[in-house]
């Protein structure tokens, strides 16, 4: 399927303002066309995941939402500023870069006390917001060790304090939890879920349980272009349809259909997966439920689990080649 066909689930335009603006974005190297005409807004408040296969242009969009790299046409608006206005965003946006590297020979402390003084800090308002920014991820017991003596998980979490440094209004983070072990990366991601509401936070990540967890809001980019973008409850249609898997026996098909605001009813007879999608205007997916679920009881059907929409990774599987 070319990108062409895909159908791009556009949203809505957002009740609440954008804390970032991507308009018309196209970005070449040369002539490998890396993104091409990139639209989508990031609420503000929001946990925003790019998401995509190798190739997607999650980097190349990342960093141009970082100001490091300037789009070779189209608009990107990061709190109402070009990306690379530095002045006018200090202190204002927070990076993590995928394969930051911190100075070997430097303590920890002092380099992010340094870093919250680049942003215009005071020497003591500096250490201290470098104090708070590392009892955030737990590493506050760092503060004298040299950032070479740190493991892969302290050096990452090093890397998301100077991110947090000074309450930015806008996070970045490339691939967070990569390279991590399972434990490292599940204190990452607690870490992470637990700025949720304080600042917008913009993930990208090849973890797509991840970020179906962490996320409310996504863009799914392949071959350089969004092919689908939203609320995750959108992209992954969990207010307007419903999965039941069922266990051998009798499938009512056609009773489910009949059931009032019931629109499609499909059935894969090898997963057992009975799907039924809903006129979500006339009820909820709780409602939908309990009508589905009585039917299916009076006809004996037995069920084994229920669930809302699809998983995010098969709309991405649906969506991507
Ligand atoms: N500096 C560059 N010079 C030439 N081509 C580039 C450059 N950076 C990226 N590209 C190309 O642009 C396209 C998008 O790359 P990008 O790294 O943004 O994708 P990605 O989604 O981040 O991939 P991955 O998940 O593998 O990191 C790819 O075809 C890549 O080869």
């Amino acid at each position: 399927m070319s990108p062409e066909q895909h159908d791009n689930v556009k949203i809505a335009a957002p009740l609440i303002p954008s804390a970032i603006s991507v308009q018309s974005v196209f970005k070449s190297f040369g002539n490998v066309a890396a993104v091409k005409d990139l639209s989508f807004e990031v609420p503000e408040g929001s946990v925003f995941g790019l998401i995509g296969p190798n190739g997607a242009g999650k980097t190349t969009t990342f960093s141009m939402l970082a100001g490091y790299l300037a789009p070779t046409r189209g608009l990107i608006s990061v709190l109402d500023h070009d990306p690379d206005a530095v002045e006018a965003l200090k202190g204002r946006v927070g990076v993590l870069p995928q394969d930051a590297l911190l100075p070997p020979g430097e303590q920890v402390g002092a380099y992010v006390s340094f870093l919250a003084e680049l942003q215009g800090m005071t020497h003591s308002a500096a250490q201290n917001a470098a104090r708070a920014a590392l009892a955030e991820v737990e590493g506050a017991d760092w503060w004298n060790r040299r950032c070479g003596t740190l493991s892969h998980g302290m050096a990452k979490r090093v890397g998301l304090a100077q991110a947090f440094l000074g309450e930015p209004r806008v996070v970045l983070l490339d691939e967070p939890t990569a390279g991590l072990d399972p434990r490292v990366a599940y204190g990452v991601r607690r870490i992470i879920g637990a700025r949720k509401g304080r600042c917008t936070l913009v993930i990208s990540s090849h973890n797509l349980q991840e970020l179906e967890a962490i996320c409310d809001h996504a863009a799914i980019l392949d071959h350089g272009s969004v092919v689908a973008h939203g609320s995750m409850a959108e992209l992954t249609a969990s207010s307007s349809e419903i999965r039941f898997e069922l266990a051998a026996g009798p499938v009512p098909e056609d009773a489910v259909r009949g059931i009032e605001a019931v629109t499609t009813v499909t059935f894969d007879g090898s997963a057992r997966e009975l799907v039924v999608t809903f006129d979500r205007t006339a009820v909820d997916a709780e409602e939908m439920i309990r009508r589905a679920c009585s039917v299916l009881y009076h006809h004996q059907a037995r069920i084994s689990s229920i669930s809302k929409g699809r998983r995010l990774e098969q709309r991405v599987m649906e969506l991507t080649e």
